[in-house]
């Protein structure tokens, strides 16, 4: 399995405002480039927050790029995976419509009613007693053969990623725009590190729109 992160912040790090909106940060032509990255992987993973607070498709829009994943054998679309450890998703979310398949990655402590309601929607994974452990949920998407795995975010989900030593790579579209406030959503949320820092090596660094894209693989 090969875990890309893929996020875009604004200048000061952030995700998105206080208000948790979802905020264009990047530019048509990483727009474009997220869809192909979109295109090229067999799962595009978010935490149940973004589901939340932004409601999204996590499709591939470009119809020549879905062409192209048909003509390599390959869905029309990549899976669609929530990392949601109650069960919150609600079941009219965008991510849970016929566009694809979509995983919902639950704990044991996911009520009864909530994946009932979620398993007309979607395929359930359950791994974790209060939270998702993500290093048994990404070992059960990898038996469905998923292997190129896309995460989104947001900043909770990231962390943790990192955290459980999931991260292979990280592509950054930091663009132009200063969000600020201290309870904004970073790149990476959750307790922090205090210490074993996860160190990146960049692969690459280019200008795109008014911002730059960093490429990071992460060390062992
Ligand atoms: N600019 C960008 O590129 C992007 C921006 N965003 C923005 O980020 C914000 C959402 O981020 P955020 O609030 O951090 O939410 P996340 O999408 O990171 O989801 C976090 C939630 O996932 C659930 N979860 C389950 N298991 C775990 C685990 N092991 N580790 C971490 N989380 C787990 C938790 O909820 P529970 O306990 O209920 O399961 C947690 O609160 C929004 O404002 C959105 O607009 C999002 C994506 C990309
Ligand atoms: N790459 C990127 N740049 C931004 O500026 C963004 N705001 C995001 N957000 C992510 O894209 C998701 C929306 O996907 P759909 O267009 O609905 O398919 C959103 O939920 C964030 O994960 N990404």
């Amino acid at each position: 399995m090969h875990v890309v992160v893929n996020a875009a912040t604004s200048a000061d790090g952030k995700l998105s405002s206080r208000r948790r909106e979802q905020i264009a940060i990047s530019g048509e032509a990483d727009f474009e480039r997220v869809d192909r990255l979109r295109a090229y992987s067999d799962a595009v993973v978010v935490g149940v927050g973004t589901v939340l607070a932004d409601d999204p498709h996590l499709t591939v829009k470009d119809e020549s790029l879905c062409d192209e994943r048909l003509e390599r054998g390959e869905p029309k679309q990549p899976a669609r995976v929530v990392v949601d450890s109650k069960g919150r998703t609600p079941t009219d979310a965008a991510v849970l419509d016929d566009a694809a398949t979509t995983y919902v990655c639950l704990s044991e402590a996911a009520p009864v009613g909530s994946r009932m309601d979620l398993v007309d929607h979607a395929e359930l994974v359950t791994a974790g007693n209060d939270r998702v452990d993500l290093l048994r949920a990404f070992a059960a998407l990898e038996e469905q053969g998923l292997e190129r795995i896309m995460v989104e975010g947001g900043g909770e989900l990231i962390f943790s990623l990192f955290e459980a030593g999931l991260v292979d790579e990280l592509r950054l579209f930091v663009g132009p725009k200063v969000i600020g406030g201290r309870d904004a959503p970073t790149l990476a949320d959750g307790e922090g590190f205090v210490e074993e820092f996860p160190l990146l090596h960049l692969e690459d660094l280019e200008r795109l729109d008014d911002g730059a894209l960093l490429r990071w693989t992460v060390e062992d």
